[in-house]
């Protein structure tokens, strides 16, 4: 956490001493929807089409309604864990939190044929399915990969292991192998330090608050601090730009695996948590008119050019891609009061639908190729 952003836990405990009771702190804030706004108002290489966001917002809404989308399409994906698959629920956690971690960058130059796959249950899975094929593949093998003990074995688990773990059934590689290694090890590090060992004390701690959690997350993990001060850019506000992409996913897998039940899946303030800014929705997005490049940053993209981590183009993405779902989402409720419809359940809608338009081949607009741990 950047030393200028207040401590949310330390001033929530500092506001009940003074009380000399306990009070209702005020609801902790993650701070993302606030940058998102801050950038889109900043933006001058990413544009909204406010009358494509109102189409896109029927057609998503009608979408959804068909493909009855809700938390319960988690645990419909055949490789995701679940209790009624027969698994316990804190090793359900414990995979979500691992999964979570390395929930990153699989995107590749290679063809369909040759791009990095997990070969598990007679399928090769590829993208972010590789990630998760790869971690049931490994447990089958009796590879502990989801405990965070192993994580800090440095005999046991080394790069081999990591390698051995998501080996390829093609000529290609994980991308950022030794990233991921660094993010399990030091996440092992932390939660053996503060949280005994385990991701279940983390969400206790969180007193189911969404917001709370997500924070708790990006202040302890730097790995999961997905904040930026944008480089070469107009913006001139002090504090970091908040995106906290993996964040957010792990506390809305966690909450659509559980079904906002339980221990583990109840969060009061979910709805706080914004579309999850990574490479995918922002495509899907331009290719519903919604989200307008301007010319150089559209040829950079069409051009498959790297677009840096943390520039002034990846910022303006992701930030606005999170202000444009969380329009879409207005307008969904506006028109239909009493829709269960939030950030979360839209973003899945359309991560699953962009990528079946690449399983189809309908793509028209790549993807940004941005190289990160952030997403
Ligand atoms: N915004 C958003 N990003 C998502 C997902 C998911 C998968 N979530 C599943 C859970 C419930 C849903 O129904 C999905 O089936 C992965 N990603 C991100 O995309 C990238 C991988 O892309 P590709 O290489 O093409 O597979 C990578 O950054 C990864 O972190 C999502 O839902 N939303």
């Amino acid at each position: 956490m950047s030393d200028s952003e207040p401590d949310l836990e330390l001033l929530e405990l500092l506001r009940q001493h003074l009380a000399g009771k306990p009070q209702k702190a005020s609801e902790p804030e993650t701070g993302v929807l606030e940058s998102a706004e801050y950038v889109y108002n900043n933006s001058i290489d990413v544009a909204l089409d406010m009358r494509s966001c109102k189409n896109a917002a029927k057609a998503i809404y009608s979408q959804m309604q068909i493909k009855s989308y809700s938390p319960a399409t988690w645990s419909s994906h055949e490789l995701h864990p679940h209790p009624s698959k027969g698994d316990k629920p804190e090793d359900v956690v414990a995979f979500i939190f691992a999964m979570d971690l390395l929930n990153f960058s699989f995107w590749s130059e290679k063809s369909e044929e040759e791009r990095f796959a997990i070969e598990y249950k007679g399928k090769k899975w590829t993208g972010y399915w590789s990630l998760v094929a790869g971690l049931q593949r490994a447990l089958e093998e009796g590879i502990p990969i989801t405990d965070p003990h192993f994580w800090q074995n440095e005999d046991e688990f080394t790069i081999e292991t990591l390698r051995h773990v998501f080996r390829s059934a093609t000529s290609e590689q994980m991308p950022l192998l030794q990233a991921r290694l660094s993010c399990l090890r030091e996440a092992g590090q932390i939660l053996y330090e503060k949280y005994s060992c385990h991701p279940l004390h983390l969400i206790t701690t969180s007193r189911h608050s969404a917001a709370r959690l997500v924070n708790l997350l990006s202040d302890t993990f730097p790995c999961f601090n997905d904040s930026h001060f944008p480089l070469d850019t107009p913006f001139t506000r002090r504090k970091p730009i908040r995106l906290l992409k993996r964040a957010q996913i792990l506390v809305a897998d966690l909450w659509a695996c559980f079904e906002g039940q339980g221990p583990y899946g109840t969060f009061h303030d979910i709805d706080k948590i914004t579309m999850f800014a990574d490479y995918r929705i922002p495509q899907m997005l331009n290719q519903m008119g919604c989200l307008q490049y301007s010319p150089p940053l559209e040829t950079a993209i069409r051009l498959k050019r790297d677009i840096p981590s943390g520039s002034n183009w990846e910022i303006q993405l992701r930030a606005c891609s999170i202000w444009c779902v969380e329009l879409i989402r207005r307008e969904i409720v506006k028109e239909n009061p009493g829709a269960k419809v939030n950030a979360i359940l839209i973003d899945f809608f359309l991560y699953d639908t962009i990528k079946e338009m690449e399983e189809e081949g309908s793509e028209t607009v790549p993807h940004h190729r941005t190289r990160s741990i952030w997403y």
